[in-house]
């Protein structure tokens, strides 16, 4: 088990391709994982049991791993089977969703974490869409508090950058556990805003390495 304290006011990067996508293929977010560490990342998070494989050989630092299933509702590592391939792959941190929602399997998120530590070795990452949803992780065991579905499960408002306002009421809740803040984290001054708010450490995805997307960014303001 690794000392999370290590990754205290650092930036982790999400190197994540989605289907269909040309750069879906997992030597080339192993790459983009190097590149991203070679950059300054205190780690990186990644999706999917090849992708995890091929990044555990190409980078030291720390790996969150996640498995998406399907798009909508609980589709972030939805199942104990989903999580404990995840930690087989290499994960030091599994992020499984942390919502309050059901999950496919029927296991509740104590179960579901309770079945992981005992397992494995990693430690558990929730990802979660509200400050309920934060306490209510940091009560069923969740080692690891994350802001990734604000905004994506009817909660919270789908802010244009971070949802700031979240990462400080969470971090004023004291749950005991280190804040990740996760989600439309687009500038390097956001990244900074979210550790002001209070957030232990920052992830960022799309912003560094969905090349797609920011592509869109500028030639839209090109158009605009
Ligand atoms: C909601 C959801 O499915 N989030 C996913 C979680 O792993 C990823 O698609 C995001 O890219 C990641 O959370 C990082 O966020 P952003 O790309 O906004 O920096």
């Amino acid at each position: 088990m690794f000392d999370l304290s290590v990754l205290a006011s650092r930036l982790i990067v999400s190197c994540q391709a989605y289907p269909g996508e040309p750069m879906r293929d997992p030597r080339t977010m192993a790459q983009m994982a190097q590149a991203a560490v070679i950059g300054g990342a205190a780690a990186v998070r990644i999706q999917g049991i090849q992708d995890l494989e091929q990044t555990r050989d190409a980078v030291d630092v720390p790996m969150i791993g996640l498995w998406k299933d399907g798009t909508d509702g609980v589709f972030i590592t939805p199942t104990l089977d989903h999580a404990l391939a995840c930690a087989a792959a290499g994960s030091d941190i599994v992020a499984i969703d942390g919502t309050r929602r059901p999950r496919p399997d029927g296991r509740n998120l104590a179960e579901t974490i309770a079945a992981l530590h005992e397992q494995t070795g990693a430690l558990v990452m929730a990802d979660c869409g509200s400050a309920a949803d934060a306490k209510a992780a940091a009560d069923a065991g969740a080692d690891v508090i994350g802001t990734t579905l604000a905004g994506y499960t009817g909660e919270r408002p789908k802010t244009d950058g971070p949802d700031l306002e979240l990462i400080a009421e969470i971090a004023a809740l004291d749950l005991g556990r280190p804040l990740i803040a996760e989600g439309r984290i687009h500038t390097p001054a956001q990244a900074r805003a979210c550790l002001d708010a209070g957030a232990f450490a920052v992830v960022v995805g799309t912003a560094i390495t969905h090349p797609t997307t920011i592509t869109g960014w500028f030639a839209g303001a090109l158009q605009g």
